[in-house]
Parts: structure tokens; sequence; C-alpha cells
């Protein structure tokens, strides 16, 4: 039996960072997916390994299953119930992942690497397998990857896990699982966030598993209705950076100057609900779409001010700031900024030939640019076609 699960990246329209300490946030999944393919091995097979793929970088990992059941005793196997991780399980994780040879460059696979393998084990014990990952995404850059590979390996383990999921086996093509499932996937998912980014909020692995756009605040979810095109500009100026850190240092200015991040966190809460609020109120013209274009691009704006506030922009972020500003665009990072990906809202009534110029120069910078469809489909799971 093999199965084969995707899940979407994401954009941030406001609220990053500030949602790790209880702001609202925006999110909205973008058409980027990440797909994990799961078998187990017949006996014929003769196969007792556990591996792990990931195709797009041309590198496989495996271990033994005797191995994982040496250097893991006490391993889980219980899809239903998550279990929390302990000391000891975390560093017989790290050692299944230092005997690999992972190149030095890719260093920061590691972390992935250990949340497959805690995904796995706490979910499938230690009978053997083969994970196959590939992604539209570019990771570590702010649109999601963690959480897209998160969720779509949780949504595989599950489906091949007997009771836990309830899957139509005969449907054709992709499927959306049912309400209890998905939120299955995505406490799984969480936990495999945690991993990755140390303090996650819990907003990245929710709008790729849910899809469309989403309020978040607190572990909370609302889906947000809208009609209004919301189109964005996505520009990854290639600067890496990772999360975990970003996140950290963010805590460590609260820490520092707990009154002053209050209030910027509490600047960027109103700032997402009035965003939300724009985005969901009825549109009657294209007047009313113009009037809310600027407002979301001053909120863009003003978010963006704070996220520099709180030490997460990038002299890269800023080019791309500079750039934009020249045709009256408005720009703000997503994600974990330090670098990544940026947004650049694109006003329904903007040409295509200054969107032409704007990418132009950007490009001469040495970024790259995509647009991305926003709002889309969620995680989802299929067993033929593939
Ligand atoms: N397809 C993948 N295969 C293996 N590991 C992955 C994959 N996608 C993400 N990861 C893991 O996630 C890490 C990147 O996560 P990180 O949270 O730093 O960035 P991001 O999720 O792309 O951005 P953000 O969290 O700001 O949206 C990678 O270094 C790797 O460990
Ligand atoms: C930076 C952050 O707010 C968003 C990363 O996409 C972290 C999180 O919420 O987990
Ligand atoms: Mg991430």
């Amino acid at each position: 039996m093999e199965v084969r699960a995707r899940a979407p990246g994401k954009i941030i329209l406001a609220g990053e960072h500030a949602v790790v300490h209880g702001s609202a946030a925006v999110a909205a999944a973008i058409d980027l997916y990440t797909y994990v393919s799961l078998r187990f091995p017949t006996p014929e097979d003769n196969d007792e390994e556990l591996k792990l793929h990931l195709k797009d970088m041309g590198l496989e990992f495996s271990w033994p299953v005797g191995k994982i059941k040496e250097t893991m005793p006490e391993l889980g196997g219980v899809p239903g119930s998550i279990p929390s991780y302990s000391l000891e399980a975390m560093k017989a994780i790290a050692s299944l992942v230092e005997e690999q040879s992972i190149p030095e460059d890719n260093t920061g696979l590691i972390s992935g690497i250990s949340a497959f393998l805690w995904l796995y084990t706490s979910i499938h014990g230690n009978k053997p397998a083969k994970a196959v990952v590939t992604s539209e995404l570019p990771l570590g850059s702010g649109l999601g990857s963690s959480a897209a590979f998160c969720v779509a390996l949780s949504a595989a383990l599950l489906s091949l896990s007997s009771d836990s999921v309830k899957l139509d086996f005969n449907h054709q093509g992709w499927q959306v699982l049912g309400k209890s499932e998905l939120e299955l996937v995505n406490k799984w998912a969480f936990e495999g966030e945690k991993i990755i980014h140390g303090k996650p909020s819990g907003i990245d692995n929710t709008v790729s598993t849910y899809g469309n756009m989403i309020k978040f605040k607190s572990g909370e979810l609302t889906h947000i209705k809208t009609n209004m095109p919301v189109k964005m500009l996505i520009t990854n100026t290639k600067v890496g950076r990772n999360t975990k850190s970003l996140v950290a240092g963010v805590s460590k200015r609260a820490l520092k100057h707990p009154i002053a991040m209050v209030s910027i966190f509490n600047a960027v809460d109103s700032i997402s609900n009035e965003l939300s609020e724009i985005i969901q109120s009825p549109i009657s013209d294209d007047l009313v779409i113009t009037e809310k274009e600027e407002k979301i691009a001053e909120l863009m704006e003003m978010n963006q001010g704070l996220l520099q506030s709180m030490g997460v922009s990038h002299t890269s972020i800023e080019t791309v700031i500079r750039t934009t500003s020249k045709y009256k665009l408005s720009t703000k990072l997503t994600g974990a900024g330090g670098g990544g990906c940026v947004l650049t809202l694109l006003p329904t009534l903007l040409s295509g030939t200054v969107v032409d110029k704007v990418v132009a120069e950007l490009v001469s910078c040495g970024f790259h640019c995509l647009v991305a469809g926003i709002g889309g489909r969620g995680m989802e799971v299929c067993f033929n076609g593939f």
C-alpha cells in the first residue's frame, strides 16, 4: 500500500512573530506544495530499513529498523495519542541523525530529518518503510516549507495507520480528509514544527492543513471568507535564515524590553484584526476595491515597521522595499524574515507593464520573483493516479 500526501506553503499577510506572543495574524495558503509518498515494503521486498529520500536534493537516508529499536526502546506507535517528547527520545533521534552523512551545506536539514524520525517512530514504531519527499517550495525562505513538510508527512503517516484516519480508498485523485482527521493531522504536524521551530505558534501548520485564508490567535483558528482578489508579488531575496533562531531572537528582545515589546505586539494585533475585516467586508465596485487595497498597503507598511522594530528585517528586505516604493508599491516581509521572502501588494488596476518593470529591477538585484495563487487548497491525500 502506498499513499501520497501534499500540503501547501503559505504567506503571512500580517502578524508573524507577534502571533507567537499571542497577537492575531492573517495567513493564506499558496499553490506551491510539498509532497510526501509513503510505502511499506511487501514481505517479498525483504527490506528491513526505514528510508527517507529527499528527491530534490538527491539525498537518501536509511536506518536499519533493528538499530531504531535498539536506540529507541520506548517507541510509541499510537497514532491517536501524541506523546510529549522526552529528553531521551530527542537524544536518541539526534544520535540516529548524526550517523547519517549530511552534506555540510545542508546542515539545516538536520531539524527536518529529526522531525521525520520523531513523527515516523511515534506513529509507526520501528516498521520498515520508504518515504519520498519533493517540494515546490524554497526551503527556509518564509513560505512555510517546514510546516508543509510536517503536514504532508503527518497526513501520509496517519493515512497508513490502520484506524486513525478514515479514507475512501476508491476515490480517484486527491481527496480532502474529514474534520476530525484534519484536526489530528494538524496536531501531529504541530509537534513536528516544534522540533524545527522551537516555539511555533501553530499558524503555519494550521493554514497548510486547512488551506484558504485564516486568522489565527492563541491557537484559535478563524476561517476568513472573502471575495476580494488579493494579488501579491513574492520576492525571494535568497538570503538564507532559519525560523528557530529568528523566533528566539524576538523572544530575547521581549524579555529585555517587555513593556515596549508588548506595545508592539498589541499594535500588530490591531493591524491583523483590521486587515482581516477589510478582506472580509463585501465589495460593491472597483472603487471599493481600490480603497481597500490602499488600506491593506498601509497596514502592510505599518506591520513591516513593527517587524523591523522586532529585529527581524534585513538589508536585502530593505532593498526590495526601496525598489518597490519607487513604483508606489507596498512591501513587507513574510514568515520569519531575516532574509527569505517578501510580499508586495499588486493592486487590481496596476498595469502589467509596471509589474514587468518592478520584476526586472528586482531580478537585476539578484532576487527571484514569483506570483503564486493565494487562498487555495489545504492538505490532501491520494491513493492512485500518481
Ligand atoms: N521538503 C523538505 N524536506 C526536508 N526538510 C524540510 C523540507 N522542507 C522544510 N524542511 C525542514 O525545514 C527547515 C526550514 O524551516 P524554517 O521554518 O526555517 O523555514 P520555512 O518554514 O521555509 O520558513 P517560515 O517558517 O518562515 O515560513 C529546513 O531547513 C528543513 O530542516
Ligand atoms: C515567525 C512565525 O510567526 C511565522 C513563521 O512563518 C513563527 C510562528 O508563528 O511559528
Ligand atoms: Mg517554518
